[in-house]
């Protein structure tokens, strides 16, 4: 398949659209010349909004490389990326800085926490960059959500990873952005940790609506995503809907057997 696309609608969605992010004939290449790499090979995609994508694909398939075009960290050699209704493939550096600080969240492998505060002005901190007040009620929702509640004076090094990168993870949802980025989120916890961060994330989609994309190699993390994108070769080669660990596993050998004999 060469896109993973759907018709945008309005409805429902507090009139937005009901795509989040969208990526038309996105090519992104790196080097010039005899070392040039197209690490994303015209892809076309659409982030539904209030759902949980993950990405999936052997190392080396794009998977970064879309995720940071998709949430403005890197530029496009070619073609579009939309985040609701604003085109940032055209954002001078200091609107997609902004943008990227008022719309979008992170979370990343390594936590990012700053291990002078505690856990609450880690969550609070990028607002505090920006001069915004958070949202009380929303704050203790977030951090009820992530079970933080009774940790929030702690410093990071009182932490344990899970707990850290619930911070991180709580720290995303702060703002209400709208869409969260995750770069292998888990890849650092072990695996009931891992198993209780991702149960967040799942809930922040479930109960408060949260747009998330992730990249991971886990087939258990990818589980918990209503939609699993697969990229090989920079080209979105397939998609499943309703994941389990196992359907992500056969689809991921069948990939492997594939690329073996090609
Ligand atoms: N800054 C860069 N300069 C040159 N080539 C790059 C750069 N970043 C990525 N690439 C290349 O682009 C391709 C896609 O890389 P990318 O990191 O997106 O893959 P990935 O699927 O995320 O891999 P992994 O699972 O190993 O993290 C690879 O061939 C990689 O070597």
């Amino acid at each position: 398949m060469a896109t993973a696309v759907s018709t945008p609608r309005r409805g429902g969605t507090g009139g937005r659209t009901a795509v989040a992010a969208r990526a038309r004939g996105v090519v992104k290449a790196y080097g010039a010349g005899e070392t040039r790499v197209v690490a994303l090979d015209h892809v076309d995609v659409d982030i539904a909004r209030g759902q949980f994508t993950a990405i999936m694909g052997p190392s080396g398939s794009g998977k970064s490389t879309l995720m940071h075009c998709l949430a403005g960290l890197d530029t496009v050699t070619s073609g579009e990326i939309h985040l609701d209704d604003t085109e940032i493939t055209r954002l001078k550096d200091k609107r997609l800085t902004q943008l990227r600080r008022d719309r979008i969240g992170f979370i990343f492998q390594a936590f990012n926490l700053l291990p002078t505060l505690n856990a609450i002005e880690n969550i609070t901190l990028p607002m505090d960059i920006a001069g915004r007040k958070p949202d009380e009620a929303w704050l203790r929702r977030v951090v009820e959500t992530v079970g933080l509640a009774d940790r929030l004076k702690h410093r990071p090094t009182q932490l344990s990873g899970g707990q850290q990168q619930r911070v991180a993870v709580a720290r995303a949802l702060a703002a209400r952005p709208e869409i969260i980025f995750g770069d292998e989120p888990t890849g650092n916890l072990d695996s009931r940790a891992g198993a209780e961060v991702l149960g967040f994330l799942r809930t922040s989609v479930d109960e408060l609506g949260q747009t998330i994309v992730m990249v991971t190699h886990d087939p258990v993390a990818a589980s918990y995503a209503d939609r699993v994108l697969y990229l090989a070769d920079g080209r979105i080669v397939d998609e499943m809907f309703r994941p389990t660990a196992e359907s992500v596993l056969d689809r991921m050998k069948h990939f492997e057997a594939r690329g073996r004999t090609s």
